[in-house]
C-alpha cells in the first residue's frame, strides 16, 4: 500500500507527498512525575500502516494521544504534516487531519448505527443524501451493511467497534489513530475485518498509527511495526513487514509470517519474560 503510493509520489515528483505525515524526534511524554515514554523518534509516512506494540502500560496509547494533540510533549518535537503538535486542552483545536478510534469508543446511544457514522460528515457540512450514502458505504465495508438502523444497545461489542471504525473512515481526516479498535473481536474476525479495513484505508488514502496487543494482528496488517520497551517506553526496534500485499488469511500459515511473529515475541520477551501480550 505505502509502496505503491510512494512510487506514485516519486513519479509525480511531489515533495509534499514524501514528507512524513507524523514525525517524532526525541519525544518524551509524561503525566506529572510519571514518565510514560522517552526518546521516541519515529516517522509515519504517507499511506503507511504503522503499529505500536509493547508491554501493557508502556506508553503506546500516550504516544497516540500525543499525535492527536491530547497530550503535550514534555520535551522533544512532534510534527503532524510538518506542523508542531503541542497538546491543547480537551476542547481546544486538534490537528485538522487526525481522527481517533479509542478502546472505549463513544457512540451516541440514541442514534442508529448509520446516524452515528453520519455525524462525522454532519460536522463537516456534507449534505443529507451524500451523508447517508457515504455512511452506508462505510458500514458495508466493515460488514454491517445489513444492520444500519440498529441502535448501539442492539449491537454486540465488536459490532459497536466497527461502527466507530466506519465513522473514522468516512471522516475527512486522513490520519487515523486506532487504539486497539478490534479488542472486542475474536482473533479470526479481527484479522478478517482488519484486512478489509486495510483495503478500504488504501482506497481512501489514509495513513494509520495503530496500537494493538496482538502480535499476529500487527504482523498481518502493518507496513512497519514499532516495538517498544517497558515503561518508560523507548523504541526497541522498528521492523519492516516483509509480507506482500494484498494479504490473504493464508499468509498466516506461511513460514515468513511465523518468523515475523516469533521475532516480535522474542523482542518482547527479552524485556519482560513474565508479561508478554
Ligand atoms: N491520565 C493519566 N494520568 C496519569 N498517568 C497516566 C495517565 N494515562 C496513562 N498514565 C500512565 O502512563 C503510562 C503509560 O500508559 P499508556 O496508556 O500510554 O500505556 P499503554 O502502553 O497504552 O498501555 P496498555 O497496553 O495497557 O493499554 C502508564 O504507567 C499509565 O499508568
Amino acid at each position: 500500500m505505502a509502496g505503491q503510493r510512494e512510487e506514485s509520489a516519486r513519479a509525480g515528483g511531489v515533495r509534499e507527498a514524501e514528507r512524513p505525515r507524523v514525525a517524532a524526534r526525541d519525544l518524551t511524554l509524561a503525566y506529572g512525575d510519571t514518565t510514560a515514554a522517552t526518546d521516541l523518534t519515529f516517522d509515519v509516512r504517507p499511506g503507511e500502516f504503522v503499529s505500536l506494540i509493547g508491554p501493557s502500560g508502556c506508553g503506546k496509547s500516550s504516544a497516540l494521544r500525543a499525535v492527536g494533540g491530547l497530550l503535550a510533549p514534555a520535551s522533544g518535537e512532534l510534527l503532524v504534516d510538518g506542523t508542531p503538535v503541542d497538546g491543547t486542552p480537551v476542547d481546544g483545536p486538534r490537528p485538522r487531519d487526525v481522527a481517533f478510534v479509542f478502546q472505549d469508543l463513544a457512540l451516541y446511544p440514541w442514534r442508529s448505527a448509520v446516524r452515528n457514522v453520519e455525524i462525522a460528515l454532519q460536522f463537516a457540512g456534507v449534505g443529507r443524501a451524500e451523508r447517508r450514502a457515504r455512511a452506508l458505504d462505510a458500514l458495508r465495508a466493515v460488514g454491517l451493511g445489513d444492520v444500519p438502523h440498529r441502535f448501539p444497545h442492539q449491537l454486540s461489542g465488536g459490532m459497536r467497534q466497527r461502527v466507530a471504525i466506519a465513522r473514522a473512515l468516512v471522516s475527512d481526516a486522513s490520519i487515523l489513530l486506532l487504539d486497539e479498535p478490534f479488542a472486542a473481536l475474536d482473533e479470526l474476525s479481527r484479522l478478517k475485518i482488519g484486512e478489509q479495513l486495510v483495503t478500504l484505508l488504501e482506497e481512501h488514502g489514509k495513513t494509520v498509527l495503530f496500537v494493538t496487543h496482538s502480535l499476529s494482528e500487527a504482523a498481518y496488517l502493518s507496513d512497519r511495526i514499532i516495538v517498544m520497551t517497558p515503561r518508560p517506553a523507548t523504541i526497541k526496534e522498528v521492523i519492516e513487514v516483509p509480507l506482500p500485499r494484498p494479504r490473504e488469511p493464508q499468509v498466516l500459515r506461511t513460514p515468513e509470517f511465523h518468523a515475523l511473529t516469533d521475532r516480535l515475541s522474542a523482542l518482547l520477551l527479552e524485556d519482560d519474560p513474565g508479561d508478554v501480550r
